[in-house]
């Protein structure tokens, strides 16, 4: 398993060129960074070559979750991207989970393979939305480890969770098996569509793997001033 402990910027701006203005801005030279739906559906792979000429590591977030034969194909073309994680929903179910890991492995042609992380439950979703919308009728702890097992059998390398089930996900699953935490949020800040969500601080004692920052930060009035903030509370410098 690879060292994994980052602390993930989330672009999620409207151009690259916004994205890139804002990293200049606060001067974020080579800080790790998560690039979503909304700009890779506007810029597309040539932002991410970008970024990575750049030198940012990246994850690259597009929660994949379709019939195993088309992720299989649409892990096939991202793995020769060149970012260090990519994602799927754990809801698709194991055989769509190892047709993702299988298409990454087969598209790197002999290079780095992309960690495979599934998402197990949003962090937008709260217990109240879990049972009554979605129709699960056990608790979040239970559901999202639930959805971590099977992604660990399916061959995945971790999960998207929030920092409340990290423990039990690190319980069922090991401590090698990685967790990757958005809902980061600190003391000051508002929730805005987040449920479940933690500090910095809250996620280095539960001993998350990774964790995904940003509005906090992009948002922010004085963005460098909460980046350095959270990487004191998340490092522990
Ligand atoms: O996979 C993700 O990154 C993700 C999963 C999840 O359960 N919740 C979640 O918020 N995210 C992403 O993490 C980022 C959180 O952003 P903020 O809420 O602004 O900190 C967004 O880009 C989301 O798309």
């Amino acid at each position: 398993m690879k060292e994994f402990r980052q602390m993930y910027l989330a672009l999620d701006f409207k151009t690259g060129e916004e994205a890139s203005r804002f990293l200049d801005d606060h001067n974020l030279y080579e800080v790790p960074v998560k690039v979503g739906m909304q700009l890779f559906y506007k810029e597309g792979p040539g932002f991410i070559k970008t970024l990575r000429e750049n030198g940012h590591p990246i994850f690259l977030d597009l929660k994949l979750h379709d019939i195993p034969n088309t992720v299989y194909h649409a892990m096939f073309s991202l793995a020769s991207l060149g970012v260090e994680m990519v994602n799927v929903h754990a809801q698709g179910g194991k055989e769509m989970i190892r047709a993702a890991k299988q298409g990454l492995m087969d598209g790197s042609s002999g290079g780095d393979v992309p960690l495979l992380i599934a998402v197990t439950q949003l962090t937008s979703t709260d217990q109240h939305m879990l049972q009554h919308e979605l129709l699960v009728n056990r608790s979040m702890d239970e559901t999202v480890a639930h959805y971590a097992d099977l992604s660990k059998e399916a061959g995945a390398d971790g999960v998207v969770c929030s920092v409340h089930e990290v423990e039990k996900v690190k319980h069922h699953c090991g401590n090698e098996f990685l967790t990757v935490t958005p809902g980061i949020r600190l003391k000051t800040n508002e929730n805005d569509d987040q449920k479940r969500v933690a500090t910095p601080l809250q996620a280095r004692i539960a001993g998350t793997d990774s964790i995904v920052i940003g509005r906090s930060v992009t948002k922010a009035e004085q963005p460098l001033i909460n980046y350095q903030q959270i990487e004191k509370e998340w490092y522990n410098v």
